[in-house]
């Protein structure tokens, strides 16, 4: 498991005193009050999720809900990949006991006293721990959430919020860790598959067989309490995931919500129990040489109703240099990023945030016209270690 961390001269805050205790708050503070967003479809509670969705082909309206047992599963997920960036599955063989787990786990933590959990608190260099969303810093009001990432063992956190009955939170997190690593490793595999990609074609990541081989992850949970004005507040401002791809877990409650390019707005990713949510990042993005784009989302929330959703942020090992892989790489083809490794991308998105992916791009085809000229960022300062 890797250990990342933030140099000191990344751009990102994570100063956890900026924290209200959101869940007694009666009245959106200034701080909070973003100017009204389009879409918000956040001032009526969500219905119980269906129990059994239904698997779908891509559509124009809704996100692809995909069933891991289906045969054409690769084909299903490498449109899904292309059209939307994002897709949902299911029969993915994680019990619903380790999800409803893993919920709780996150409820409990999220309910300790502000003072408790600020002993777990993010440090302002650092990367895992209690603290706001770390792209806050790029934006002038805060968001309604709050977060908790773990990077490796969950037990020197685990240890700060309970010193005597740590051990609960570190055996669901672990199990956790170790069912998503294989699930993320199965998953990028069958993306990889639909391209055309084999074993031989990249040798970090340990096959498709669900061994789990290769990857590193970090763990986020995100927990967005009810709000008196959600359609004036913002739960996670619109952001693509530095990953390979993710694995979200969504509670009952809706919020997060996708674009799709040519369609208009956003669209709502509807909770369904059981499913898990699939995001492109910007890692796999770059593997594919800009075939899959990474789904750009954002969370909003909800007057009534609490919501918890758990990230598995899947990457690669940390000396990895990604790059676009040379069975997509032709004449016709060129290569449209240069070579980063994980670290040094958290590094880029935490200067350069919603232009990261540009500032590693290498010909930006405009007109038919091949650019090679806006490569000018080595970003060496801002590096992120991982492992
Ligand atoms: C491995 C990762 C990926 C990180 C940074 C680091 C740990 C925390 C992740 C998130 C989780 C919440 C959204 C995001 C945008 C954020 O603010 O923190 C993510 C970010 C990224 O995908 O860039
Ligand atoms: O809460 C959500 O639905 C989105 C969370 C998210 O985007 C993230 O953790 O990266
Ligand atoms: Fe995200």
């Amino acid at each position: 498991m890797p250990s990342i961390k933030l140099s000191s001269d990344s751009n990102i805050t994570s100063n956890p005193h900026k924290f209200l205790d959101l869940s007694s708050v009666t009245e959106l503070p200034d701080t909070h009050a973003w100017t009204p967003q389009p879409d918000h479809e956040c001032s009526s509670p969500t219905p119980t999720p269906t129990p059994t969705p239904t698997p779908s082909k891509c559509n124009d309206e809704s996100v692809p809900i995909i069933d891991l047992n289906n045969e054409n599963a690769t084909e299903l997920i490498g449109h899904a990949c292309r059209t939307w960036g994002v897709f949902q599955i299911i029969n993915h063989n994680i019990s619903q006991k380790l999800l409803d787990e893993v919920e709780l786990a996150g409820k409990r933590l999220f309910s300790l006293p502000m003072q408790q959990k600020l002993r777990a608190a993010r440090p302002h260099d650092g990367i895992s721990g209690y603290g706001v969303a770390r792209i806050s810093s790029f934006f002038p009001k805060l968001m309604w959430s709050e977060g908790f990432t773990i990077l490796g063992s969950p037990l020197e956190h685990a240890l700060q919020l309970w010193p005597q009955d740590y051990h609960k939170f570190c055996d669901t997190i672990e199990k956790y860790q170790k069912e998503m690593q294989k699930l993320a490793n199965r998953v990028m595999w069958l993306m990889l598959g639909s391209l055309g990609i084999t074993e031989e074609d990249l040798n970090w990541a340990g096959g498709g067989g669900g061994g789990g081989g290769g990857g590193c992850a970090a763990l986020q949970l995100n927990s967005y309490p009810a709000c008196p004005e959600p359609e004036r507040a913002m739960g996670l401002a619109a952001h693509t995931d530095s990953t390979i791809l993710t694995i979200l877990q969504q509670s009952n409650t809706s919020g997060l919500q996708v674009t799709r390019e040519g369609a208009v707005g956003w669209i709502t990713v509807p909770p369904h129990r059981g499913a898990l949510v699939i995001h492109v990042g910007d890692l796999m993005h770059i593997l594919s040489n800009g075939l899959y784009p990474s789904v750009l989302h954002r969370a909003v929330v909800n007057r009534t109703r609490h919501r918890l959703s758990v990230a598995y942020l899947y990457g690669p090992p940390s000396s990895v240099k990604i790059s676009p892989l040379t069975k997509l790489v032709d004449n016709l083809h060129p290569p449209l990023y240069r070579p980063i490794t994980w670290s040094e991308y958290l590094g880029t998105k935490a200067k350069h945030f919603d232009k990261a992916l540009k500032s590693v791009r290498l010909c930006a085809p405009r007109n038919g016209f091949v650019d090679n000229n806006n490569n000018n960022n080595n970003d060496h300062n801002s590096t992120v270690k991982v492992g």
